[in-house]
């Protein structure tokens, strides 16, 4: 088994490129089932995520060809399958993406039900009751959600409230809904930038969708769409990641091709925490001047407000800073997984609840490590990063489903990072 051999202690400078937003780029693939002639998709981050939807609509008979600037075209002209298959979902919960856009075109869909997680239990209710309420017959079985379309075939448009504003359930009745016959309303609908970026691929594919960016989004169904050329947005989380990492080892770091605008929140912790931030239409540095950060506190929620990604992150930043840091999750129930492995590293973490109290030490201690997901991955790297010794992160296929080329990233900003085996 592959793990990341850590040494601590190096300062980071210099300058790293953002990869293209998984959580964009996962929706905007997922979306090409609804296009009628070839989408040519760019910017895509080189992830194993990545590589599992292209196989899941590989599988379904949509032509994929890469190109070397990592840009994908896609043809659906020989769909034969609108089955997503047990073995493919577990290893990404993202598949479940895959049924509205199947429901919508072709009147059917057969998805494994994604279990829970790590992180939480991560239900699908709202996506299901979204597709009912377009008129689909759902139910589940043997594993599986098994959804038709009314009779004719086509879904119908529908007034929809959700209860929480899922992203990928926001995502799944936007692509439903693109292609339904008759207007839908999504109330309550989440705004992160990564249903804003599918939603402005679909228009540019030829949907119909108003309210943008809004809570409320109003969707005029079309009776087909087409193929455009798309570029995902900046990864706003990995972005976040390096800029932590510059934070917590007092380094300089400037990293590009990004947006400043897509991650508010993060920004104004950061400078909170005592780093200087300077921004340009695409690129945003960190300063720590060799300082340790001041703690912060941290409520996670949906956007605009602080992103439970960024939250183990944040918890490592705290766990080194002066000052105590109280971090509230509020999105998933089982998010802070990292705190214990942290603790065996020296830090000082107190959990009750959906809370974590964190004591700023000045110094932690490499060790043995293991990642539970993808962002409690990341943040044991930034914490091995600053602390003194080696540390080993084992389990780092989580990292590699979120991470693009993570220890040549951190190697160029002058970190002490490598691949092992065994
Ligand atoms: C591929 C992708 O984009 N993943 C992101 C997406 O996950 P994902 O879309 O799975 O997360 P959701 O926004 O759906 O989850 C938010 C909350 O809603 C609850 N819920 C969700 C759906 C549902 O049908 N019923 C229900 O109760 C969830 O359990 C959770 O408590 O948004 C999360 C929250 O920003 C991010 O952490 C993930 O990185
Ligand atoms: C939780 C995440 O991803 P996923 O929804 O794919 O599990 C994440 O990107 O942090």
């Amino acid at each position: 088994m592959e793990k990341l051999r850590i040494v601590g202690g190096n300062r980071l400078q210099g300058e790293v490129r953002i990869s293209g937003a998984k959580n964009s780029a996962l929706p905007i693939l997922a979306a090409t089932l609804l296009a009628e002639g070839v989408m040519r998709v760019g910017n895509l981050p080189h992830l194993h995520d990545i590589t599992t939807m292209l196989e899941l609509l590989g599988c379904m008979g949509v032509e994929v060809a890469i190109n070397e600037d990592m840009s994908v075209e896609t043809d659906c002209r020989n769909v034969h399958s609108q089955v997503a298959p047990y073995d493919l979902v577990r290893t990404m919960r993202a598949s479940i993406l895959v049924l509205g856009p199947l429901l919508a075109r072709y009147g059917v869909a057969e998805v494994s039900l994604p279990g829970g997680c790590a992180i939480g239990s991560r239900p699908v209710d709202l996506h299901l009751r979204g597709m009912e309420a377009m008129g689909a017959t759902v139910e589940v079985l043997d594993g599986y959600i098994r959804a038709t379309a009314p009779e004719g075939g086509r879904l119908r448009g529908a007034h929809i409230f959700l209860d929480t504003p899922t992203v990928t359930g926001t995502e799944n009745i936007l692509m439903a809904a693109a292609l339904a016959d008759g207007r839908t309303v999504i109330e309550n609908a989440a705004r992160e930038p990564e249903v804003v970026d599918l939603a402005n691929c679909l228009n540019a594919m030829g949907a119909q969708i108003k309210g943008v960016g809004s809570d409320t989004l109003v969707v005029d169904g079309v009776e087909k769409l087409y193929g455009c050329e798309f570029r995902v947005l900046p990864d706003r989380i990995e972005t976040g990641t390096y800029l932590v990492a510059a934070a917590v080892t007092g380094g300089c770091v400037k990293t590009r091709d990004t947006d400043p605008e897509l991650m508010e929140a993060v920004l104004i912790k950061l400078q909170e925490a005592g780093a200087t931030i300077t921004t340009g239409p695409d690129w945003i540095q960190l300063d720590m001047t060799g300082r340790r950060p001041k703690a912060v506190n941290i409520r996670t929620a949906p956007h605009p407000a602080f992103p439970t990604d960024m939250q183990a992150q944040f918890v490592v930043l705290n766990a080194v800073a002066e000052g105590v840091g109280t971090v509230i999750e509020t999105i998933f129930e089982n998010r802070f997984m990292h705190a214990p492995e942290l603790v065996r590293m020296g830090a000082e973490i107190h959990v009750e609840g959906n809370t974590a109290i964190v004591t700023g030490k000045p110094r932690l201690k490499g060790a043995p490590v293991m990642a539970t997901d993808l962002r409690a991955s990341a943040s044991l790297v930034l914490a091995a990063l600053v602390a003194d010794g080696t540390t080993d992160v084992n389990r780092i296929y989580h990292i590699d489903r979120g991470y693009e080329c993570i220890e040549e990233k951190f190697q160029q900003l002058g970190a002490n990072i490598r691949r092992v085996t065994g």
